[in-house]
């Protein structure tokens, strides 16, 4: 399938609209190559409950590669335990999920932490270590988990940091940065990665509204100038606007809508769409 799809009683809606340019990709190397158009992340009849809760129910979607898609919809519907399942923090209880070709569950330990290594997610909660200086936040994880070698590391820091206008701060502890700053190096430690989908959980919800607009920027321009995937929550319907190609309205645990964003933004088919909107808008 060509495009992202969503769950059975869905209708499809043709056009995810023009992907990534890979031809202008400019910046650094941020994900890892991977041929635009297949299906990076799939998930069949995925159920999850907590207790008598269902949070998950009997979902079906896929992401294709080089795509931008984003969830919404009310609190509790759904979204951040989506992105928890892909980054193998929560098992479903039923259904498969599959990340470039690969099923997560049941799968060896060994392929578990090699699917891992394609996925980079940036929480609500930046997560940067306290004691690690910028630099070393960012670094870390390619020399320990992907074996580059400290300078390697550095040089890929150092364009991240150019990318996410934080060259300066470099040598600074997280303690030392506004929140916004903070997040942006979460998203270079992230990409630094170089993984093949990025997951954002909702990455300015924690920020000071003054904040919120230098981070959606930096991410804009990810978006714009990289062929990297995203899966995003937000709640920022500007962002989701402006970067998707398809939007996906979620209520208690399934897929009600999807669109793109201009479709689903200016002529929402479902009421429960119709009457979020207008809440949030
Ligand atoms: N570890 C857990 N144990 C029990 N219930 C949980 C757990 N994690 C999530 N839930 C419940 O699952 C439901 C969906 O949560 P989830 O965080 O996925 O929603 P969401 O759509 O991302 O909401 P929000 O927009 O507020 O972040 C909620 O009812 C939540 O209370």
């Amino acid at each position: 399938m060509s495009t992202d799809s969503t769950q059975p009683g869905t209708p499809p809606v043709p056009g995810d609209g023009p992907g990534p340019d890979l031809g202008k990709a400019a910046g650094p190397a941020v994900g890892t190559a991977r041929a635009a158009g297949s299906e990076l992340i799939r998930l069949e009849r995925v159920t999850k409950r907590f207790g008598t809760n269902t949070v998950l129910d009997n979902l079906d979607f896929s992401v294709d590669a080089g795509k931008h898609v984003t969830l919404i919809g009310p609190s509790g519907s759904g979204k951040t335990t989506i992105l928890r399942v892909l980054m193998t923090l929560l098992k479903p209880d039923e259904g498969t999920v599959t990340v470039d070709g690969e099923q997560l569950f049941p799968a060896p330990e060994k392929q578990v932490r090699e699917i891992r290594k394609k996925i980079g997610m940036v929480f609500q909660h930046f997560n940067l270590f306290p004691n690690m200086t910028v630099l070393r936040n960012i670094t870390e994880a390619p020399v320990t988990v992907l074996g580059l070698s400290r300078d390697e590391a550095e040089e890929r820091a150092r364009e991240l940091l150019e990318m996410v206008g934080l060259t300066e701060h470099i040598d600074k502890h997280p303690a030392q940065l506004s929140g916004g700053q903070q997040q942006r190096v979460a998203i270079a430690r992230a990409l630094a990665m170089r993984p093949q989908v990025l997951l954002l959980d909702e990455v300015t919800s924690a920020l000071d509204p003054e904040l919120v607009a230098g981070v959606l920027d930096v991410l804009r321009d990810i978006a714009r100038s990289t062929d990297i995937t995203m899966l995003c929550v937000t709640h920022e319907m500007g962002f989701a606007r402006d970067i998707s190609d398809r939007v996906l309205m979620f209520d208690h645990g399934r897929i009600i809508e999807s669109a793109p964003p201009e479709k689903l933004f200016n002529e929402p088919e479902h009421d429960r769409t119709r009457e979020f909107l207008s809440a949030v808008l």
